[in-house]
């Protein structure tokens, strides 16, 4: 007899991250004068799938997850945004996390909406094995919602180029021997033996430090010896901190999932890089460092803070503690409204998401191309794709904030709205 169980999951706290993106667009609407009906259309998702799908665990057992994808806008383009997996994601995180999408791929110029999705669950309690079989079945029940010029995935947290290769796999399985190889870019962010890009794993730190670096150089700030901390040392906080590191920065401190970590003199961001491989990808324990409890995090003493984890981590609570002068979001919504306010009166700059982690989706954007123009790139090549990209973006943003007086996410949303609105407008549905 096969046993169906339905683990009971534990019920997680509401993280707030759809409040917080509304609150940030309806300001954005306000400000840009939104026509009032493209307004209406971009204020709810075009489509929510939550799936339910079975999958056989090691021991026999069927487990029952939870997975979606939400399609928020595709007004520019075909749907785009990573998977994640990780037990916080409901419906309402991920509508939050699809809308940031739309407005990230309009900043950057891509022909692109935005999407994003998920399962509900902890990989970490899960095989490999399985977690091929979980990530196999959600492909297949996700089925035609994705399509390489419809709605196209990519990693986020949790996920990673194996999860895309098994995506990749399975959605082209699913096609004519004859369509299979057309179908390759129905994700991005794959290994690079398998239709990935040189250079994805990095190009959303990469991003990340561009970001900072331009930032720096408007206000004539040297990045030598400056001092910064990173929440979340998985793809984004890793390769952010390599970056810096190479232009002379000095990590202080290091927060992830299990802990948090600070020394004064530098930490290796390659000494820790290869630490986490052996302890089971934590940072607490590497050696040299102390531990600093978690609320104390971004109290840390430093120039820099760039939270590359989850959302709503810096509040109205912690703001306050903060001592860096800039704050580069590597991670999506890390700042709550009511925390910027508190970051405004301290004098605080947030480079803010939709335009510090673009870099991923730019980089996604030329795996697209490279897969479906049948073309490989190199990867120097590829950096200076990014690098001219951000350098544009980033310029349009600050000249923007500048000449309006405003800060650089009510101009990056300023700029990402307008050119949504624009598109609407052309086709002539709203005078
Ligand atoms: N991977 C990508 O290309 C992109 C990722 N992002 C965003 O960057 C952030 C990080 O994503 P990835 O680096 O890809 O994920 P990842 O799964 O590679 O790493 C996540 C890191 O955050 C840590 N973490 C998780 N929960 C935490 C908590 N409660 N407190 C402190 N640390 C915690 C983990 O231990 C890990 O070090 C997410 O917000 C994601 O949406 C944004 C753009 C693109
Ligand atoms: O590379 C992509 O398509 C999207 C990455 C992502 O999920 C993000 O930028 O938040």
């Amino acid at each position: 007899m096969t046993l169906t169980k339905e683990v009971k999951k534990k019920k997680q706290p509401k993280q707030g991250m759809l409040e917080n993106v509304m609150k940030q667009f309806n300001a954005a609407a306000d400000m840009v004068e939104l026509n009032p009906n493209i307004k209406k259309i971009l204020a709810v998702t075009n489509n929510e799938l939550i799936i339910h799908f079975p999958v056989r665990m090691d021991n026999g057992e069927v487990e029952i997850f939870k997975g979606y994808r939400v399609q928020h806008n595709n007004a520019l383009g075909p749907y785009k945004g990573g998977l994640r997996y990780h037990p916080t994601i409901d419906i309402d995180s991920v509508k939050a996390l699809a809308m940031w999408m739309t407005w990230k791929t309009s900043l950057a110029g891509l022909p692109y909406g935005g999407a994003k999705g998920g399962i509900q669950m902890d990989p970490k309690k899960y095989s490999n094995t399985e977690l091929e079989r979980i990530t196999r079945r959600f492909t297949y029940a996700l089925g035609e919602n994705i399509g390489p010029e419809h709605d196209i995935p990519a990693p986020d947290v949790n996920t990673s180029a194996q999860t895309m290769a098994w995506i990749a796999d399975t959605y082209m399985s699913t096609k004519a021997p004859s369509e299979r190889s057309k179908n390759q870019h129905v994700v991005t962010g794959k290994p690079v033996g398998s239709g990935g890009l040189e250079g994805r794993d990095r190009a959303t730190g990469f991003g990340v430090f561009l970001t900072i670096k331009y930032w720096a150089e408007s206000k004539k700030i040297d990045l030598k010896d400056k001092r910064f901390i990173v929440q979340g040392f998985g793809n984004v906080g890793y390769w952010a901190a390599h970056f810096l590191e190479l232009e002379g920065a000095k990590l202080v401190g290091v927060q992830d999932a299990f802990g948090s970590i600070s020394n004064t003199e530098g930490i290796s961001v390659e000494g820790l890089f290869e630490f986490i491989k052996n302890n089971n990808g934590a940072v607490q324990g590497f050696p040299g460092s102390t531990e600093v409890l978690k609320e104390d995090f971004f109290g840390l003493d430093c120039d820099i803070c760039i939270p590359a984890a989850l959302g709503n981590q810096i509040t109205a609570e912690n703001a306050s503690q903060i001592k860096a002068f800039l704050i580069a979001e590597g991670a999506n919504g890390p700042t709550t409204v009511e925390a910027e306010k508190v970051l405004q009166e301290k004098g605080i700059t947030v480079i803010p998401d939709i335009l510090c982690n673009s870099g991923g989706v730019i980089g996604s954007y030329f795996e697209w191309l490279q897969n479906r123009n049948g073309e490989l790139w190199e990867l120097d090549e590829i950096l200076a794709k990014i690098d001219k990209k951000i350098r544009e973006v980033f310029r349009k943003v600050l000249k923007t904030s500048e000449e309006k007086q405003i800060d650089m996410r009510s101009a990056a949303y300023f700029i990402a709205i307008e050119r949504i609105e624009k598109a609407y407008i052309q086709r002539g549905i709203f005078p």
